[in-house]
């Protein structure tokens, strides 16, 4: 039997960009069962680069829903082959990618509650291909292969003995007004953004009612952009999922709701009094409250796993189901982090995020109510140009390999001579900039750098305008600071040696950089001790602390001290240049 059998744990889940995974937790808080199903690799059909479809507008920017279904089935086929027994599992929670959304049609529900156990799930939620056909908002109109047939899967990925073989003809029933969902790179609803900011008073004054002002990737302009385009597919959904609610809906069969966290990056929600704000669900959508139903604490248990999940896999029927949240409150909650801390998502968006008191929302980044304690907030930065900048600088100057990329790093000077880069290829949310410019120690822009100062001027610049953005919110390294590393990127010690050197501060990891999925697991460890009070901090107390992976270089922060008011006037002087003066 598996080394994994018989543990009682609970369950993290995380559906990011480009892949779902999973972790188990015991009781004692270890890890002892880890797995993902990566879209690009394991689930090709779907044609996905990054997870994801660019369409030919180069803004419009979705996923197809019945991929993020399939790859929930083959990780729970892969468990169950390997002996995992689910019969242990005491509860579960997850998170999402942030922003993006799904659209269940009318009689989803009913279809949600009559799960056969005999069939895969992707299998009973096929998608409605006759409402997004031509017909505007994302309809498959991208840049990658066509929409994948509904006959999916026939052929058993590998690592997976076998499947159910699936019924001839349409044996599924429509599930989903729209197959591909806009996900958080999305950025084609600068319209819909104008007319909300218009609708309450401006953009600041949005950002005091939902916590930021109107941002393109934001769920309540992605479903204004649908209603306006394809009114249609609009009118036939009963419930709007964000993918975290989406991802919960499929354990409890039915409907979840949206926690407050998530919800908060919406445009949506007001952040003080978490209801829904009125005057944002009428600039976006008719009858925009009935298909997002209530938001909940992120702390609810939302209900138990359906009886699908008890009669093909063995999930006890009491095992309960946390409300999922979005990926960076989840990694929050993973990370343990504490007031004064930072954290540094380095997924395939890089993030920074703070615990908050008190918010103060503000022209740049986003306020979030606190994933694991109701009174309180966190703020967050998202950088767009994250992992896949990364990895394309890798493919085209280190052979695609990160051990080349690292002895960039390594063989370069802190500071880089004086060379600083800025490199986005896709439009950056922070701050909106587009294209490549790179700038001698003289500030002359130039063409090109040699191949290895040209890596450590990308690192040095993403790190860079981390620092100066989150200084942006008011917030300041303090003798104490530790930042929290996450993400994929944090298993490379040289690019982590590169963000202590940049913030004078010590970065720790902890044991997974999957901290969204250990996130979700403690959450749900959480939700087992729901109604009595017992804080987050107090359940979690006995995770393992997080480690030290790098310290500052002894005098890297005088070089960076004046690099960094180099790197703000720089990303001002090429604001300026793109897009006129400041006002
Ligand atoms: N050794 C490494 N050095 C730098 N980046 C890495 C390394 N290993 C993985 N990554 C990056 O991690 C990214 C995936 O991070 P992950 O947090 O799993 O993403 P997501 O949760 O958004 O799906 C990949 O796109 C890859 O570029
Ligand atoms: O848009 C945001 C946060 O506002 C992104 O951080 C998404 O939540 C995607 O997360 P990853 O898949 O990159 O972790």
């Amino acid at each position: 039997m598996a080394e994994h059998a018989g543990r009682r744990c609970c369950l993290g889940w995380d559906f990011s960009t480009q892949q779902v995974k999973v972790v188990a937790v015991d009781a004692e808080l270890n890890v002892f069962y880890e797995d993902s199903v990566h879209f690009d690799r394991d689930l090709q059909e779907f044609g996905t680069q990054g997870g994801v479809h660019v369409h030919e507008d180069g803004l419009t920017v979705t996923s197809p829903v019945l991929m993020w279904v399939q790859a929930l089935d083959i990780i729970l086929e892969k468990m169950k082959a390997s002996g995992f027994d689910f019969s242990q599992v005491l509860a579960l929670s997850g998170a999402g990618q942030q922003h993006g959304s799904v659209y269940w049609k009318a009689g989803a529900s009913q279809v949600l509650a009559s799960l056969s156990p005999d069939l895969l799930l992707h299998e009973q939620l096929q998608t409605s291909c006759c409402l997004d056909r031509g017909s505007g908002a994302n309809s498959p109109h991208h840049t990658g292969p066509l929409q994948p047939s509904r006959t999916l899967l026939r052929v058993p990925p590998s690592g997976i003995s076998s499947w159910d073989v699936m019924p001839p003809g349409d044996a599924g029933k429509a599930c989903f007004s729209i197959s591909d969902c806009p996900v958080w790179m999305d950025s084609s609803t600068t319209a819909q953004c104008h007319q909300l900011e218009a609708t309450v008073g401006g953009a600041q004054a949005l950002s005091c009612l939902t916590g930021s002002r109107a941002y393109e990737r934001f769920t309540g302009n992605q479903i204004a952009k649908l209603y306006q385009q394809n009114p249609e597919a609009y009118s036939h959904t009963e419930r709007i999922s964000l993918v975290s609610s989406f991802a919960a809906s499929l354990f409890l069969g039915s409907h979840s709701p949206i926690d407050y966290s998530d919800g908060s990056g919406m445009n949506l929600l007001r952040i003080q009094d978490k209801v829904w704000s009125q005057a944002c669900l009428g600039a976006c959508a008719p009858h925009l409250e009935e298909k997002l139903g209530l938001p909940v604490p992120s702390c609810s248990v939302v209900g138990a796993i359906s009886s699908y999940f008890v009669q093909r896999y063995g999930f006890p029927p009491g095992c309960k189901v946390v409300a999922f949240t979005g990926d960076n409150p989840a990694s929050l909650a993973g990370m343990r982090l504490e007031e004064g801390d930072i954290a540094v998502s380095l997924g395939t968006s890089d993030t920074l995020f703070l615990w908050l008191q008190e918010p103060t929302p503000t022209l740049e980044g986003h306020i979030f109510c606190n994933p694991v304690d109701p009174q309180h907030y966190m703020a967050l930065l998202c950088f767009k140009n994250g992992s896949l900048m990364r990895e394309k600088i890798r493919d085209e100057l280190a052979s695609s390999s990160w051990s080349e990329f690292s002895k960039a790093l390594q063989s370069t000077e802190i500071g880089n001579c004086g060379n600083l880069g800025f490199y986005f290829d896709v439009m950056e949310i922070t701050p909106e900039i587009i294209g490549r410019h790179r700038f001698s120690a003289e500030n002359h822009e130039v063409s090109a750098f040699p191949w290895d100062v040209e890596i450590r001027a990308l690192i040095e610049g993403q790190f860079m305008a981390k620092k100066i953005h989150a200084e942006g919110l008011g917030y300041r390294v303090m003798p104490k600071t530790k930042i929290l590393a996450t993400g994929g990127a944090s298993h490379n010690r040289d690019i982590l040696q590169v963000l202590a050197d940049v913030f004078g501060t010590p970065v720790y990891v902890i044991d997974t950089a999957n901290s969204a999925c250990v996130g979700s697991a403690y959450r749900a460890f959480h939700g087992l001790a729901a109604g009595t009070d017992v804080p987050f901090s107090e359940v979690v107390k006995l995770a393992p602390n997080p480690r030290l992976a790098a310290a500052p270089t002894p005098g890297a922060s005088q070089v960076y001290e004046a690099l960094l008011q180099r790197y703000a006037m720089l990303e001002q002087r090429i604001l300026t240049q793109t897009r006129g003066p400041p006002e």
